[in-house]
């Protein structure tokens, strides 16, 4: 369980960024946030991983308070928390394999990760989790040499090898193609459901964000405004979270009926 209370976020002097946020996301669950740019999405999510230094209040992950760690507590504490970008993040020189592994980085002693060298459990448990993705076959090609989908994938088996209690996924999708970007969404909600891991995701994409998560989570100005089932992401509800964001760039990308054409094309 990942339980927020009261966190703020002030870049240097400016006005809070995150304003006495509270949010609570139990194991399993697909949790979406959405909100106009600047509403302070992904500073939600870089202050959970600490990338970000929350200015004050409290995020408990599973017991572990994760704003005052320090040095080696942190460290161990980043470790229990999978990340996926919207860039894939990957070392473009490196192989799959070795990519992967990375995710490996903070539980292995420095000189086995230097001579990549790394125990039989691990390079087994990469093989299990990139025939669940469909990329084993890609093991020994080098990460720039596959399609953007297949990068993401190489990013969320990296995630995982961490066995991370929780998933942050930086606008996954955004640099993907809209087939794509709705197999990662898929694959996705099944990895949270087989691994009984909760998965917050930043999305622009609302539609995408109603059709793949069980809850949304609408921030305006810092604030949480609405958090509740899609099915209650009425208009009303979306212009109110939009407000003077004109409706073609709120990520509405058209009913779900058309979207499965794009997806069975
Ligand atoms: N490192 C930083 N220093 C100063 N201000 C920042 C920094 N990072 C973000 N901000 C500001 O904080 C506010 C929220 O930014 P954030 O990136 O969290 O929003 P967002 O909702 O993720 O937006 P987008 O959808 O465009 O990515 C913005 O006004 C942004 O300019």
């Amino acid at each position: 369980m990942l339980r927020i209370k009261d966190l703020v976020k002030r870049y240097g002097k400016d006005e809070a960024v995150l304003k006495d946020l509270n949010l609570e996301v139990p194991g399993e669950s697909v949790v979406a946030i959405i909100g106009a740019s600047g509403a302070g999405k992904s500073t939600l999510l870089r202050c959970i991983n600490r990338l970000v230094e929350p200015t004050s209040g409290s995020i408990d992950l599973n017991g572990t308070e994760l704003t005052t760690l320090s040095g080696g507590e942190l460290r161990l504490a980043r470790r229990r928390i999978g990340m996926i970008f919207q860039g894939f993040n990957l070392i473009n020189r490196l192989t799959v394999m070795e990519n992967v592994l990375s995710g490996r980085l903070g539980y292995v002693p420095t000189w086995r990760a230097m001579t990549r060298n790394f125990p039989q459990s691990d390079i087994d448990r990469a093989f299990q989790l990139m025939e669940r993705v469909g990329i084993a076959h890609y093991a020994n090609k080098r990460a720039d040499e596959l399609s953007g989908g297949e990068r993401q994938r190489v990013g969320v088996v990296r995630a995982l090898m961490q066995e991370p209690e929780i998933l942050l996924a930086d606008e996954p999708t955004a640099s993907l193609d809209p087939k794509t970007s709705r197999q990662i969404m898929e694959l996705l909600r099944a990895l949270a459901s087989e691994l009984h891991l909760p998965v917050l995701i930043n999305i622009h994409n609302v539609t995408e964000a109603k059709e793949y998560t069980q809850r949304i989570v609408g921030m305006r100005f810092g604030r949480i405004i609405f958090d509740s089932v899609p099915t209650d992401l009425t208009q009303d509800a979306m212009d109110e979270i939009y407000a003077g964001v004109p409706a073609e760039e709120r990520g509405e990308t058209g009913d779900a009926e058309s979207l499965r054409e794009v997806v069975s094309q």
